[in-house]
């Protein structure tokens, strides 16, 4: 194979089609000097502005820019802001959305957001707000940001209470994923972002879990032709799930799997935890309360924190139940007396229930904690 050839095959594009709008996942090694053209015919627009941050924008916000300059945008100055979850709050969205005023972007115009999921989520959310909405193109940089955040249209920001508490739904023009940005990750980082992955390939992959199992993601037998491939899978599951049901009223609480009680340990860390690993150990935890509860086999549980473990990820939490029952009483999925949960039954199928604080309370005594007791 000629390398122009192997470089063609590496790329793929996966269409999105959800009822507020349709958009393509672009997903490849090298993508990133193909924004321009991509935002251009997606998007349209005279104007754009890059919104990273400080970890980001020295790393990729030239290169971005280069090719939205070359595709013919009057590139305004990027907007950065701090790096990390501590910046997804409504101080610095009200500082976005002043800073896309003084730039005098217009609602024809283009957002980029180039980062991790915190840039998506509130650059995304920014977007959905000024002018009552503008184009947002979705640039993911960390491999959780590619194969999740960047795709779907949740959008944003923290409140003391809890995660993402305030936000809305609004899709990308395009996304443009390049596998070659993660060189510049951390092993700590990709490892985190695994956490999500896993949980893709529990509810729709089998093969793709014990792939996982047998050869980490994040270990040295990933190259960048199977992170893209990787990459491109989970976006198609993603896609295949929000293109059901776009405001979550019933499938897409499945891609929620892990998070009820991973938001909990998330909040509970102070944020100190990366997403992708509360999500891992929040996974692990509903599992093995699932098999207590007769609801999946032994089997199936013990694949899930092969995977988990294999990746290095936490299978479980040290936090007590009753400081988990307290995040979770803030849960978005709770309602009055009953929180929604997504149990895993089998590998490639799982079941949302709905369950008292008090039965919650019992699954989290059954699956949380349990190492050596
Ligand atoms: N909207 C959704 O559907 C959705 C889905 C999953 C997660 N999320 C949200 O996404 C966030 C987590 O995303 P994340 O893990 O990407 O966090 P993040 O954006 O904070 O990125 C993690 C760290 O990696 C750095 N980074 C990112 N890309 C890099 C690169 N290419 N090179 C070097 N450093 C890089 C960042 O600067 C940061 O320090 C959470 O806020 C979570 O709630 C949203
Ligand atoms: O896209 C979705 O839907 C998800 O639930 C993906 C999750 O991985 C993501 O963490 C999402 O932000 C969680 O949404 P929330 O509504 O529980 O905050
Ligand atoms: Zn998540």
């Amino acid at each position: 194979m000629t390398l122009e050839n192997k470089q063609c095959a590496e790329k793929s594009v996966i269409h999105v089609d959800t009822s507020s709008r349709p958009y393509d996942v672009h997903v490849g090694a090298g993508n990133l000097c193909q924004l321009g053209a991509i935002a251009r015919a997606s998007a349209g627009g005279a104007r754009c502005c890059v919104i990273s941050e400080t970890n980001v924008a020295p790393l990729y916000a030239d290169a971005a820019e280069k090719s939205l300059a070359a595709a013919g945008y009057d590139v305004a100055e990027r907007l950065v802001f701090a790096a990390g979850e501590g910046s997804k709050r409504l101080p610095v969205l009200a500082d976005l959305l002043e800073g896309l005023a003084a730039r005098e972007l217009g609602r024809a115009d283009v957002v980029i957001a180039l980062g991790g999921g915190v840039t998506g989520d509130i650059a995304g959310l920014a977007a959905a707000l000024y002018l009552r909405g503008c184009e947002v193109v979705q640039v993911p940089t960390s491999l959780l940001a590619m194969v999740d955040s960047s795709v779907g249209g949740k959008t944003a920001v923290d409140l003391a209470a809890g995660k993402n508490l305030v936000g809305a739904f609004w899709q990308p023009a395009a996304v443009v994923a390049d596998v070659r940005c993660l060189s510049t990750v951390s092993p700590a980082l990709l490892t985190d972002s695994c956490g999500e992955v896993i949980k893709h390939a529990v509810l729709d992959d089998a093969a793709l879990l014990d792939e996982l199992a047998r050869s980490p993601l994040n270990g040295p037998e990933t190259d960048e032709s199977r992170m893209a491939r990787v990459v491109a899978r989970n976006v198609s599951i993603k896609r295949d799930v929000v293109a059901a049901d776009e405001r979550e009223s019933g499938l897409r609480q499945t891609l929620n799997l892990g998070h009820t009680i991973g938001h909990a340990i998330e909040a509970a860390s102070d944020f100190s935890l990366g997403h992708g690993s509360c999500v891992a150990a929040g996974l692990c935890c509903m599992a093995r309360a699932s098999e207590r509860r007769g609801w999946c086999s032994p089997q199936t549980c013990e694949r899930i924190e092969r995977c988990v473990i294999a990746h290095g990820l936490p299978a479980d939490t040290e936090l007590s139940h009753d400081v988990l029952m307290g995040y979770v009483a803030h849960d978005k999925k709770r309602h009055g007396a009953t929180v929604s949960i997504v149990v895993p039954e089998e590998i490639a199928r799982v079941r949302l229930r709905t369950v008292s604080l008090e039965e919650l309370a019992q699954l989290v005594e059954l699956g949380c904690g349990v190492r050596g007791a």
